[in-house]
């Protein structure tokens, strides 16, 4: 396309926040030759890189050692303690140079890009105009809000009296004892992480189970993997008050009764959009219930020449979602292709427990609500060979659900709709199945596939 913005215009393309979604629009929409500001007041990288995926995986990564320190122990390694203790400030020095290394990286292609970084908030004041914190107004022909989203806490008594995740990543030693209120993603990933880490972790939940979304085998199976290692989870239990004793902190349930006291306490209760404050509304462009953008399935917003991705708008929030999005959404726009967006489904992720949970596709019970009883589930029960040979009682369930494909004979074949695995290597196993699922594999297409021997992913075309 041409490199000279549309008349009157300062740039082909405002983009509202450098987070996963906007650095990738910004990085593509130049690579097609269009002219582009990229606003951002924070640090470049946004939620992922600064107090999401990369911060909890490297955290991740020190708890899955501290525990692959104790399986080594009771495998003949001589080790000074029983139990692994992690100096924090040590380890948080390698984590924030790791992402300072992000960064750096991230200015040198915008630089090289020619994109025009703006540390600035960005405000709508009109459907092409974008106006910076310190009143300059860009103005451009498209524009991307990809603003994502924060934390957000119940509004109960004493909510102040806790953190939430961004204030997990700023703790420089794992507290003794502490309670993570929330049953999702990030609950879930953080509880494990503090109980490897030597916390104390007692875990309320809110519903009867962990993880909506989830498959209920593996989330079941993952609970009591959890039970042995020490988390606490009370479930059915709706916290409506937070009082402090001293240091410590107190919860009270919708029953009245009080918990233990905990030396801290997060909140991993679900985030909300960064949509307001931002002139949405006032030029046009309709927001959901929760505060969402609404968009179509080419991220448009109602208002010509707005669009949206990522975690601000109601769709998958994930990382690779608004990268994805973002690409086909600027291909559409400036590389000639109209008919790019996004396919939203089967598309896989992983939860980063202790062991990790990963899924693409339908759950069993999402799968018997569309095809009833002719669903066929497959499963493999077993123990990774390292926790075989430590004698440690940690399970892998892997799962396969599927459909008949076709009518009459052709049912006999049957077609993948969902993978679901929970294990040591799940993380890492899970993708090449995703493109497998995507690409509409059978049942014997798997059992075609010579096993790679001895690994836990053979278990996955193993399975009968
Ligand atoms: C603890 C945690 C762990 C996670 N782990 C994973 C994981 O392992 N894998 C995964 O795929 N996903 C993970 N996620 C989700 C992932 O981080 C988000 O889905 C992703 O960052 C969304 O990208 P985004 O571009 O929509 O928004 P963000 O990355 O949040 O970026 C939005 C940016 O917009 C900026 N901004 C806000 N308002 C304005 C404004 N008015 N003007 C200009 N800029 C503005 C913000 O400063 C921010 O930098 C995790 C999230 C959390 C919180
Ligand atoms: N590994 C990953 O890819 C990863 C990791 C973390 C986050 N994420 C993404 O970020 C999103 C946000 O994660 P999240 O954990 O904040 O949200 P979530 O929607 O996964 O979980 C929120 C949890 O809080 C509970 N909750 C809400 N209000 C409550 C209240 N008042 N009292 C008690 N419980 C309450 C909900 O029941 C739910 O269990 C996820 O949906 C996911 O898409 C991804």
């Amino acid at each position: 396309m041409s490199t000279t913005p549309a008349h009157g215009a300062d740039f082909d393309l405002v983009v509202l926040g450098g987070g996963s979604g906007g650095l990738a629009a910004a990085f593509r929409a130049a690579e097609h030759g269009a002219r582009v500001a990229l606003l951002e007041p924070g640090a470049l990288g946004g939620t992922c890189v600064n107090v999401g995926c990369v911060p909890k995986k490297a955290m991740w990564l020190a708890a899955d050692l501290a525990q692959k320190l104790v399986l080594a122990r009771q495998l003949g390694f001589t080790l000074a303690d029983a139990t692994p203790v992690l100096d924090w400030p040590a380890f948080i020095a390698h984590r924030q140079r790791y992402i300072g290394n992000i960064h750096a990286s991230y200015q040198q292609r915008l630089d090289a890009a020619g994109i025009a970084l703006l540390a600035t908030r960005g405000r709508l004041v009109a459907s092409d105009t974008v106006a910076c914190a310190d009143g300059v107004r860009l103005r451009a022909p498209q524009i991307l809000v990809a603003t994502g989203g924060r934390p957000q806490r119940p509004d109960i008594p004493g909510a102040d009296l806790g953190m939430d995740s961004d204030g997990f990543f700023r703790l420089v030693a794992a507290p003794g004892r502490v309670a993570i209120i929330g049953g999702g993603y990030i609950a879930v990933e953080l509880a494990g992480v503090l109980q490897s880490l030597g916390s104390r972790v007692g875990l309320f939940v809110r519903g009867r189970g962990l993880l909506r979304g989830f498959d209920d085998d593996l989330t079941t199976q993952l609970v009591e993997d959890y039970r042995q290692h020490g988390v606490r989870a009370h479930f059915g239990s709706e916290v409506l008050s937070v009082r402090a004793q001293g240091n410590a902190r107190v919860l009270r349930d919708a029953d009245g009764n009080d918990s233990d006291a905990f030396d801290a306490l997060v909140f991993a209760t679900g985030r909300r959009p960064n949509s307001d404050g931002i002139g949405l509304e006032e030029v046009g462009v309709a927001l959901g219930p929760r505060g969402h953008v609404v968009v179509d399935d080419f991220q448009r917003t109602g208002v010509a020449g707005i669009h949206a991705l990522g975690d601000v708008t109601d769709r998958i929030e994930l990382t690779p979602v608004a990268i994805a999005a973002a690409r086909r959404l600027m291909d559409r726009l400036f590389g000639g292709q109209p008919g790019a967006r996004l396919d939203y489904a089967d598309i896989a992720t992983v939860l980063f427990s202790h062991p990790p949970l990963g899924k693409v596709g339908m759950t069993e019970a999402e799968a018997r609500q569309v095809h009833g009883d002719a669903v066929r589930v497959h499963r493999a029960g077993f123990r990774p060979m390292l926790h075989a040979l430590a004698d440690s009682p940690q399970r892998s369930l892997f799962k396969l659900v599927c459909v008949p494909e076709g009518g009459g004979e052709a049912a006999r074949n049957q077609r993948v709709v969902g993978i679901h695995l929970l294990g040591e290597g799940a993380d890492e196993i899970l993708q090449g199945f995703a493109v497998a699922l995507k690409r509409g594999i059978t049942l014997a297409d798997l059992h075609d596939t010579v096993a790679i021997h001895p690994t836990a992913a053979e278990e996955v075309v193993l399975m009968r």
